[in-house]
């Protein structure tokens, strides 16, 4: 049930001394504070290893906040919400602690027993956690528990059945809040509305007036410290398996009946399956790995992938992945939905790019010169907005067309404007709403989709590194498109800001 208002809540956070709390849920949950949606009967207990004390919490919290926002106002009363208990996640006594303090806090906040469980931990204690929760009675209380799930939700798909099955011996399915921090993102949010709103979408959007759709999601940084993580991972079930898959649903779904959450998953779930399973010795035609070497990125030098801390120096693991998927329904049969991502790429940018099929002739240019096809530009990050790629008269006596853009920009101050994607779904999990988050159909079918992908992939020594950092790929990511007559549209030429 959605409710209207924040309600009182007890947000316990697991990996509270981690980058994603401090980098990510400390701001967000502050902007939510200072914009009022955060209930004043709050309080949050801070969870990890470290010998801390609430204290100490609070300086982390405090300077969390100050380093993304310099006036940050009531931080002080903010902070003194913030409680920290050192924890043992095997360890029964450690959520007896736990759960006095919650009991405490409830009284203290007026919380109503209502509790967020948030596992911003390594995903090999998710189970453990949710296990534990039950057993030793923290979630013996009157209010609502809900359980927030960080990716990765499992390996493959037997593990993330594994792992559902686990948390799903304590929480019900409407209580499970698995993250896809994409969903939360505003331009990703829009993609519906778009379609569904505007009646010179809708009725083109089927595949006798697409030609294809493109998605790029590009990062200019590498791995990070995150070596360790992204060996067993990869760009695939890293990038793909989640977001890439959610927002190829999200372009391809029918309208839903209602926009509640059962009805747009449900939407979702059937383009997921609907996806053209690719078997084994196919898998070159549809999909392209590549793993970055050595290059440069804003003209200073990069070292590449294998050289990563903690990367294996003969590394096999993707850092890019290009593939061109098929959704055998009647809307979509015969449109290829292209999709790229990867790290040290030209730019940080995600677009999605609807490419409209030709008109059926071409009365403006006698000669060689094409006309250029309409497109929709769904800018996603770092800008955000639309355009749409048209043809118009050239000024003068010559009966030419020249292309024009028509623009709509949601932020002309990046960043400023919009709220960050997890202060949206912190908020909507306090409201109960869980439309943004990903219901388990949506992860299974998408494992099973990828799992073919990357067992393959796995059975097969690539020949890495195959693109330069700093560049957009490997060259047979371009092979992929062009022989089928297609092309990447350049994310850097088609920035709203120029437009
Ligand atoms: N960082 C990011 O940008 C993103 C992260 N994620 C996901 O969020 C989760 C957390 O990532 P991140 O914050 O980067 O990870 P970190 O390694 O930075 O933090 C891990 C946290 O877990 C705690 N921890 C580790 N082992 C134990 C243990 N045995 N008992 C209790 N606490 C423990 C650590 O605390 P201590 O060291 O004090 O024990 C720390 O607070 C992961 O699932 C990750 O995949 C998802 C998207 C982006
Ligand atoms: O989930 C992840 O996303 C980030 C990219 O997120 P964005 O919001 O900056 O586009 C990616 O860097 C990271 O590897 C992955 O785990």
């Amino acid at each position: 049930m959605i409710q209207a208002e924040t309600p009182a809540s007890l947000i316990m956070i697991f990996g509270a001394t981690g980058d994603l709390a401090k980098r990510k849920l400390y701001p967000s949950l502050y902007h939510l504070f200072r914009k009022g949606k955060l209930s004043e009967h709050f309080a949050v207990i801070g969870v990890a290893r470290r010998p801390w004390t609430d204290e100490v919490l609070r300086e982390h919290v405090r300077d969390s906040v100050l380093t993304s926002i310099k006036d940050a106002e009531n931080i002080e009363e903010f902070v003194s919400h913030f409680y920290y208990k050192p924890h043992d996640v095997s360890d029964s006594q450690s959520y007896i602690q736990l759960k006095n303090l919650a009991n405490e806090l409830d009284q203290t906040y007026g919380l109503e027993g209502n509790r967020i469980f948030y596992l911003a931990m390594a995903p090999e204690f998710f189970g453990t956690i949710a296990e534990h929760l039950k057993i030793d009675g923290l979630t013996d209380t009157n209010g609502f528990h809900r359980l927030v799930i960080e990716k990765p939700f499992g390996h493959d798909l037997e593990s993330a059945k594994e792992l559902n099955k686990r948390i799903r011996n304590v929480f019900s399915e409407n209580d499970i809040y698995r993250i896809d921090h994409y969903l939360g993102k505003e331009m990703v949010q829009n993609i519906e509305v778009i379609r569904f709103a505007n009646a010179i979408f809708e009725p083109l959007w089927n595949n006798r007036f697409i030609s294809n759709i493109q998605i790029t999601s590009s990062e200019m940084l590498g791995v990070e410290e995150r070596g360790g993580y992204y060996e067993t991972s990869g760009a695939l079930r890293d990038m793909v398996q989640n977001h890439m898959l959610q927002m190829v649903a999200l372009l391809a779904m029918e309208p839903p009946i209602r926009l509640t959450p059962k009805e747009i998953r449900s939407e979702k779930v059937k383009v997921l399956g609907a996806l053209r399973s690719i078997e084994h010795d196919d898998i070159p035609n549809f999909f392209v790995r590549g793993q970055y070497g050595p290059g440069e990125i804003n003209g200073e030098k990069v070292i590449g992938y294998r050289e990563e801390q903690n990367v294996n120096e003969e590394s096999n693991t993707d850092t890019y992945v290009a593939g061109k998927l098929m959704i055998d329904n009647f809307r979509w049969a015969g449109v290829p939905f292209y999709i790229r991502t990867g790290k040290r790429m030209t730019a940080k940018s995600t677009k999605i790019v609807i490419q409209f099929k030709d008109i059926p002739m071409n009365l403006y240019y006698k000669s060689e010169k094409d006309l250029d096809p309409n497109l929709l530009v769904i800018h996603i990050q770092p800008e955000e907005g639309i355009t749409l790629h048209l043809n118009a008269k050239d000024t003068g006596q010559m009966m030419e067309t020249t292309p024009v853009k028509l623009n709509f920009s949601n932020n002309h101050a990046p960043g400023l404007n919009t709220p960050e994607a997890y202060e949206k779904l912190l908020f909507d999990c306090l409201r109960g709403d869980a439309t943004n988050f990903t219901h388990w159909d949506e992860v299974a079918l998408s494992w099973s989709f990828v799992d073919k992908i990357s067992h393959y992939w796995e059975s097969q020594k690539a020949k890495f590194p195959n693109y330069s950092a700093g560049t957009m790929g490997p060259k047979e990511a371009d092979e992929l498109l062009e022989k089928e007559g297609f092309k990447w549209w350049p994310v850097t030429d088609l920035d709203v800001k120029d437009c």
